[in-house]
């Protein structure tokens, strides 16, 4: 068993989204009944980490208490470094074309690569300096993060493995992430990853926007969806290790550097609603018709990044679940449209139903705002004949992020090998059917 197999052997986690969750790796280093006594226990230094503004509504506000060892002040001065492939919205060096879009999965390095040498920008939108929008990242690593640290000011981190697993060892506890699962990290909570597995990849909607929340029920009603009771965050967990580490931060559209002479994984306790969590995607409560028509994508809504205007999202994280199909005299898969909103889609496995070639786990696509787009010429003939009998969509885990903002691809997206370029040669055989008899 290798060394980070044992680490996470015995992970336990607090349940429940935006709980006031309280946590304590050594006894009563909480405090009671405060949050900053003239002296914390253990010697401890007490720092508030705020991911919303102090002023936030009571139900948007995301705070945390943290006590410990040395405040995160105690470090060096930051210098700029490479931003390797890494690009921060606005995206100006190339004009977004209204094409739709899809790539292959991006290969898996030769070279010892970590979490964040393995990051490239697929695309992004808004404008990371007056957090609004996202960046679109694909992750591939092979090598653990070591003696480095990294913290994202410009944005959370919602992020979405497609192979391999995640350790994740953050300031608030460790958590473990496998494919099928998602991870999120708030804004500026600095973290190192792990792999256990070795190879690891997957998707990272970097959010400038507002911190990701639960969307409604409406008549729904009080369950369904994402329960929120499925949501699991760390536990306190800390090492006291005086060493020279490295502090990479993400700042304003560039990576920059810092030294520091002990981990900054040094909070022994913390109280609060802002911290990392994970969320097992299969728990998710599918709800769609069972009667007819095809629902809109948004009935799949895990969770949403609202923007000013109601009900039109900064960016809404939407999966397509393992599900029962029984909608009548209905074409079942997704329908062709144009949408204000644009969307883009990553494969976590198995296959969509809409495209059942050339879409592989690890690929993604992108329709932007108006772009029309809907099933290959294939799919659309099989499901106009198909037998509507009751059926279980198995072998499948799509997701989309879809975002207000028109989303603009990198250079790199642009230009990668990956990239292909036969994409709409998949709609090329659509035939005419119509014959002006009805
Ligand atoms: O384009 C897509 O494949 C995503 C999508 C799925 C769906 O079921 C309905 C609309 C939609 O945009
Ligand atoms: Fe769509």
């Amino acid at each position: 068993m290798n060394k980070s197999k044992q680490e996470h052997k015995e992970l336990t986690y607090l349940c429940g989204f935006g709980n006031e969750h309280e946590t304590e790796a050594l006894p009563d280093a909480l405090p009671k009944g405060q949050f900053s006594p003239q002296k914390v226990k253990y010697g401890l230094y007490a720092e508030q980490f705020n991911s919303t503004a102090f002023t936030a509504p009571r139900d948007k506000n995301r705070r945390t208490w943290t006590y410990r060892i040395r405040p995160s002040i105690a470090m060096g001065d930051f210098t700029p470094i490479d931003n390797g492939l890494i690009c921060t919205a606005p995206i100006t060096e190339v004009a977004a074309p209204p094409n739709v879009m899809r790539w292959d999965a991006l290969p898996m390095p030769s070279e010892p690569t970590d979490f964040i040498d393995g990051l490239t920008t697929i695309a992004a939108n808004g404008d990371a300096n007056t957090q609004v929008g996202i960046g679109i990242h694909v992750y591939c690593a092979n090598t653990d993060m070591d003696k480095r640290f990294f913290y994202n000011a410009d944005g959370e981190l919602l992020i979405v493995p497609q192979q391999g697993q995640l350790l994740a060892y953050t300031e608030l506890g460790k958590l473990l992430v496998k494919p099928g699962e998602i991870l999120v990290i708030p804004r500026g909570i600095k973290f190192k990853i792990k792999l256990p597995e070795g190879n690891a990849r997957g998707y990272i909607c970097e959010n400038y926007g507002a911190p990701l929340e639960l969307p409604e029920r409406g008549p729904v009603g009080a369950n369904g969806y994402a329960n929120e009771r499925d949501f699991e965050y760390p536990v306190a967990w800390f090492e006291d290790i005086d060493d020279k580490f490295e502090l990479v931060a993400k700042f304003a559209g560039n990576l920059f550097r810092a030294n520091l002479d002990h981990s900054p994984l040094d909070v022994v306790a913390w109280v609060g609603n802002s911290a990392p969590y994970k969320y097992d995607l299969a728990k998710f409560n599918t709800i769609n018709t069972v009667s007819y028509d095809h629902p809109d994508p948004s009935i799949f809504t895990v969770l949403t990044s609202p923007s000013g205007t109601a009900g039109t999202a900064n960016v809404d994280f939407v999966i397509f679940p393992p599900r029962w199909m029984v909608a009548e005299d209905t074409f079942r898969p997704p329908y062709y449209h144009r949408n204000i909103m644009s969307e883009f889609m990553g494969l976590i496995e198995g296959v969509y139903d809409a495209k059942e070639k050339g879409f592989e786990p690890g690929g993604m696509s992108l329709h932007n705002c108006m772009t029309p787009h809907g099933p290959e010429a294939d799919v659309f003939e099989a499901a106009s004949n198909a037998k509507l009998e009751p059926k279980r969509y198995e072998n499948t885990l799509a997701f989309m992020f879809e975002s207000r903002y028109v989303i603009a691809p990198t250079k790199f997206a642009l230009e990668t090998p990956a990239k292909q370029n036969d994409y709409l040669d998949c709609w090329q055989g659509l035939k005419k059917f119509y014959t002006g008899q009805p």
